[in-house]
This record gives C-alpha cells, structure tokens and sequence, in this order.
C-alpha cells in the first residue's frame, strides 16, 4: 500500500525511554514545586492547576496540587494537563542546555531521508505540543523541527482510541490508509490500524530487551531501527 504520510510517536519509537523517564520526568519534578510558586498566577499556568484542583474534588491549595502532579508524574499519567506544565518546566531547560532531547541516530537519519523524499511527516505524542516542538527543537541531532509537518497531542484524543487517529486524518488530508503510524506501544497500533491507518510496532532492544514475538505484537509489522522501516 502507498505511503503518503507518516504519524510518528516519540517516546520508545524516535527517543529512549530512559531518556524521558531519567531525564524530562524527574527535572519536572524537582522544578515543578518553584514554577508554581513563581508563575501560578500567569493565567496559561493558573489554568492547568485549576483543572487539577477541580479533578481532586476542588479543594486543593497550590501545595496539595503540587503533590498530585508530582504523584503524577511518578506513575507516568499521560494527564493533558500535567503534559502542558510539564511542556513550560522543560522549556526552561533547554533554554539552560540542562539537558538535550535524545533521538536515535537511525530516527534522525530516517525522517531526513523521507522529508526530503517529499513524504510530510507528523508527530503524535502524549507530550503536549509546545513540548514536541522543544523536545526535536533541541534533540541531539540538532534542531529537527523543519522535517514536520504538523503535530498532536492528547487535545486530539487519547492514543488509545480509534477516534484520535480518524481526527488526524481529517486534519492532515489524507485517507487513513494512505498513513503510517509508527509507535511502541501495541494499544496505540491497535486503536491506529482501527482508523485504518497502516501500523509498525518498533522494538528498541534498549528500551525493551526482551524481544516482542507472536501474540505480543498484535500482528503489527515489527522492526528494531528506522532503517528497517522501508518506505
Ligand atoms: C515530547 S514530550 C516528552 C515525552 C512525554 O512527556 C511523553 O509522555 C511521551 O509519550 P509518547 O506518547 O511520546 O510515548
Ligand atoms: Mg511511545
């Protein structure tokens, strides 16, 4: 089937786990608690805070609310407002050079290759969108923010439902099938190839030593790099 577009996730499939879960989560969790005292009252910031505070029952102070983020962001909650706070905290340390979004060498070189093969490229992530553009605006393969034509988050839907791939069809312009989705998580793959969208499950031995084989893939085409992608 014809390759027109490509849908790609970024934690586990362009970028290391470890590099969000060592690196991004815990920096947002130690800054997370002098942010709020220091801009909770810029309304973007006040925002998201309120949301939290209204979902724990609307009695929380910023402390209390600070503590239920923090408590999210150790059991990785994919919560749209966490990812929009933690988007501003990273912002920060980029600006610092306290740190450099990680993206595999093959990912890079792969996403060079298909943008300028004319193929527009799209990200699909749980990180909110201000945060995509910092995390390929600072990667270590330096700024790769021009290869993409377009990004989504959780505004768009859970990566889970079938309805938040359809969403981005539409909003690309191109049928479901025309697109291909690249991830590695096996329920996003599952709720993309729903929408109709074509699907390849990578399988990075840095990130998931134990290969994934028969039922694990989901029938998924599986791949360990980029370059085994072959479009
Ligand atoms: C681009 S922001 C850092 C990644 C992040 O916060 C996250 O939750 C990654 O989720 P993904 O959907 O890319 O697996
Ligand atoms: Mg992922």
């Amino acid at each position: 089937m014809p390759i027109r577009a490509i849908l790609t996730d970024i934690e586990g499939t362009t970028s290391s786990i470890s590099f969000v879960k060592d690196v991004l989560f815990p920096y947002a969790r130690r800054m997370l608690p002098g942010f709020v005292e220091a801009r909770g009252n810029d309304p973007e910031v006040r925002r998201w805070l309120d949301a939290v505070a209204a979902q724990n029952g609307g009695l929380c102070d910023d402390r209390m609310t600070v503590e239920v983020l923090q408590g999210w962001i150790d059991e990785d909650r994919k919560h749209t407002a966490l990812k929009a706070l933690q988007g501003m905290l990273w912002a920060d340390g980029y600006r610092n050079a306290d740190f450099t979004a990680h993206i595999y060498a093959d990912a890079a070189e792969a996403l060079r290759e298909w943008h300028d093969a004319g193929i527009p490229l799209y990200v699909y992530s749980s990180g909110s969108v201000p945060a995509q553009r910092l995390f390929f605006g600072h990667s270590s393969a330096g700024d790769l923010t021009g290869l993409f034509s377009g990004w989504f988050d959780t505004e768009v839907g859970g990566k889970r439902e079938a309805a938040s791939y359809q969403g981005i069809a539409e909003a690309v312009g191109a049928k479901p099938g025309d697109i291909l989705f690249l991830s590695d998580i096996v329920e996003e793959l599952d709720a993309a190839r729903e929408a109709g969208l074509q699907t390849v499950l990578l399988d990075r031995r840095e990130d998931y030593p134990t290969e994934r084989s028969g039922e694990a893939t989901h029938g998924h085409r599986r791949v360990e790099t980029f370059a085994d992608i072959g479009v």
